[in-house]
């Protein structure tokens, strides 16, 4: 697989609605993946035998006009969640600095570990809403997709997730590549 960490970030503004919001969610497997509360690095790991985290870039930069209203600059990690090889999540998190320096060393030192396995290792952390996103993905989101070699044919469909931590929040966003959408499908 090559991608490339110098267009990093991949990310772009998307329009993130609650559930409720969405007129017609897909199909059942999708949408229990979608609205799934677990960890979703415990959750991939269990349809593959080899687990990896492809880390595209990380570093401060300003979020999308109204992807977190109250940052004008936070701690961005896009990463790629691979089974067996095959990217299936494309995963953008953005901590603001205020919990970034509370939580510095744990976050500057991941890596190519999941961030699951911190935000869901104790109770520090605490799952908020799920938005959902339903999108076809341009500029550099789509490059990625090419170079993955996954032709987008269909929407993507992603959520986001909050995480709360001593009065801060951090958000992590997960979009499904048409890999997964296809083998989530045949389950
Ligand atoms: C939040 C989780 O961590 C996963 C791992 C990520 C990373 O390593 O950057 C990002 C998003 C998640 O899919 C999880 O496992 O639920």
């Amino acid at each position: 697989m090559s991608v490339t960490k110098l267009s990093f970030p991949y990310g772009e503004s998307i329009q993130w609605l609650s559930p409720d919001k969405i007129d017609q969610l897909p199909k059942s497997p999708l949408t229990n993946w979608l609205m799934s509360n677990e960890s979703l690095t415990q959750k991939l790991r269990s349809h593959c035998v080899e687990f990896e985290v492809v880390v595209l870039g990380e570093g401060n930069l300003a979020p999308f006009n109204g992807e977190f209203p109250s940052q004008s600059q936070a701690w961005a990690r896009e990463v790629l969640l691979c089974l067996d090889g095959i990217p299936w999540v494309f995963a953008r998190t953005l901590i603001p600095g205020s919990l970034l320096q509370q939580k510095e060393s744990d976050f500057l030192t991941l890596g190519t570990r999941p961030l699951g396995e911190l935000l869901f290792s104790s109770d520090e952390f605490s799952p908020g809403k799920i938005e959902i996103a339903h999108f076809t993905p341009c500029h550099k989101l789509a490059n990625l997709m090419t170079s993955l070699k996954q032709n987008v044919e269909q929407e993507l469909w992603g959520r986001r997730r909050y995480f709360s931590y001593n009065g801060e929040e951090l958000i992590v966003s997960e979009t499904f590549l048409p890999a997964a959408r296809r083998l989530i499908e045949e389950m």
